[in-house]
């Protein structure tokens, strides 16, 4: 089971989620953005959180069009597993591997805290060891969380149990309160809370561990 975890000039989540990854069995390399190819038998990539090239333009506009973002598309399009909290979230929109677009926290502020998520499909690697309906406490930290997406593509997203995460209080006005959307194979998985901050005995909540225990074991099945 191999992950890599891109790395941007600004990721500032990149080692978090080697941890989580490595802790959930994963033999994972770090991928500089300037690379322009996976390293081979790659099944799981990790698009971390941060601030990739200072948010500059847009959040994640600009990594969207970095060398090592073909290399992501390539991945993704023969079905590989993709993870991307926060920043990565918003890369892969801006990469259109996600429908929707992360707009400006509804009041215009930088959020940092912790906040209750329903998971509300269960159908995915990521999400199958969780109980549909079960609330769980995830950390968020953005001041571009507000998930945004016309009528048809929230109804599509909705009718294909592509939501994975709502908020139970949305802090930042994302539409229909989504917190976590998954590709139509459900193995692309973009949100703006940190389960890899949320997943050590030492972090004082493990709640986000089972998404990674998740993942290794969709992929020891395959
Ligand atoms: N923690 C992060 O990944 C921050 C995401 C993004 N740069 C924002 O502030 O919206």
């Amino acid at each position: 089971m191999k992950a890599a975890v891109l790395v941007f000039p600004g990721s500032n989540c990149d080692r978090d989620l080697a941890v989580a990854f490595r802790a959930a069995g994963f033999q994972t390399e770090m991928v500089w953005h300037k690379e322009t190819a996976l390293p081979p038998g790659t099944d799981l990539v990790g698009v971390p959180g941060g601030f990739s090239y200072g948010d500059y333009l847009r959040c994640g506009a600009i990594a969207a069009r970095s060398p090592v973002a073909a290399a992501l598309r390539n991945h993704g399009d023969r079905g590989g597993y993709v993870f991307a909290p926060c920043n990565g979230f918003q890369i892969l929109t801006e990469a259109g591997m996600l429908p929707g677009a992360l707009l400006r926290n509804a009041g215009l502020k930088y959020i940092c805290k912790t906040v209750g998520l329903r998971v509300e499909d269960t159908e995915s690697a990521f999400t199958q060891p969780y109980e549909k309906g079960q609330v769980i406490d995830i950390p968020i930290a953005h001041h571009e969380g507000n998930y945004t997406a016309d009528a048809e593509t929230i109804a599509r997203l909705n009718g294909e149990g592509r939501v994975a995460f709502r908020y139970v209080n949305t802090p930042n006005g994302a539409t229909d309160d989504i917190a976590g959307v998954l590709s139509s194979n459900k193995r692309v998985l973009g949100m703006m809370p940190h389960p890899e901050r949320a997943s050590d005995p030492a972090h004082g909540n493990t709640d986000g561990a089972a998404l990674f225990a998740g993942l290794a074991q969709a992929l020891v099945a395959v």
